[in-house]
């Protein structure tokens, strides 16, 4: 069986407190985009998983698949696997793609393997494996709160729009970019913001990781101003870093040779 994780961008986040159990509450609108993993599961005499595409540091056996599979493995019977995951999806990014790996794992293993495994017990799972996993489960745009996984549709309508999204090649590490900002209550809701037209948000619309990402690698904060000097109705930085997106009214063909060989671009229309 195979499926393709998507990704996610971020339109605002506010990091509002720090929790008694060490994450964080926060604000932010979780709103899908097609850029694609490739999840290949089936059955096998043996256990093996085989990744290609964009390599990633670290044990290969700490992938967020595997561990999807084995929190699965300790509730239910299932046989030894063949995994094969194709990575498109930078990592370190703020683009999600290690949840939604590990969120269409999750669904994968739910359907192959016939587990009938209901949806909320699908989301306490999910959160088990990131705070960003459960909103992969039902990729559509939302307001989340909580550490992500409380969420309620968000009527976001980009259809106008065309996204431009830059990854430059540096790894920003989640929970060093939570250590290093003060959690703050933003002055206006997201949810309200987010119903003023597009060309309202700059200003407006936050990422609250920006400053210290910003101030660490000053090439991010380029990346948005050049966005903006493209004629980008809003820009902003994705979760905590360091893929940056624009929202256009054109396709904005050319835009690449602004910036250097080794950063990525994505495009899609919305
Ligand atoms: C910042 C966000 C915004 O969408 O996205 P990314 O930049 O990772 O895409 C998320 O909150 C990232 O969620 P996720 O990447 O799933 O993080 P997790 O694996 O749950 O947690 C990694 C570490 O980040 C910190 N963390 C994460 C989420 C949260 N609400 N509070 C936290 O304090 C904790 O230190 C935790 O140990
Ligand atoms: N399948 C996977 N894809 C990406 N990253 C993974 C995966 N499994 C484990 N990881 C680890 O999770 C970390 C965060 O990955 P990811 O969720 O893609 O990034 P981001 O924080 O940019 O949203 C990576 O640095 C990587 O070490």
């Amino acid at each position: 069986m195979i499926t393709y994780p998507i990704a996610k961008i971020n339109i605002g986040l506010h990091v509002t407190e720090k929790r008694p159990d060490g994450f964080h509450n926060l604000e932010t609108i979780f709103y899908p985009i097609q850029m694609q993993d490739a999840l290949e599961v089936v059955e096998a005499g043996d256990f093996s998983f085989n990744m290609t595409g964009l390599t990633l540091e670290g044990d290969p056996m700490q992938n967020l698949v595997i561990r999807a599979y084995e929190l699965l493995k300790a509730d239910y019977d299932l046989p030894p696997v063949q995994i094969h995951l194709h990575k498109n999806i930078p990592c370190g990014a703020g683009l999600g793609g290690g949840s939604s790996d590990a969120a269409s794992m999750l669904m994968l293993l739910n359907d192959l393997f016939k587990l009938k495994i209901k949806r909320e017990k699908l989301m306490e799972y999910a959160l088990q494996l990131g705070s960003d996993c459960p909103f992969f489960l039902h990729a559509k745009p939302v307001f989340a709160t909580g550490r992500g996984e409380k969420m309620e549709d968000a009527n976001v309508n980009l259809k106008e729009y065309f996204l431009i999204l830059v990854k430059p090649p540096i790894h920003i590490s989640t929970p060093e970019a939570y250590q290093n900002i003060v959690p703050q209550k933003p002055r206006l809701s997201l949810k309200g913001l987010i119903g003023f037209s597009v060309n309202k948000w700059k200003g407006n619309i936050r990422n609250q990781f920006e400053p210290y990402v910003f101030e660490k690698y000053p090439e991010v904060g380029q990346i948005k101003q050049k966005l903006y000097d493209a004629g980008a109705s809003f820009a902003l930085m994705s979760g905590s870093g360091s893929a940056v997106y624009g929202l256009f009214r054109s396709e904005k063909r050319g835009l690449e040779s602004q910036f250097p060989e080794d950063y990525q671009i994505f495009r899609q229309r919305l």
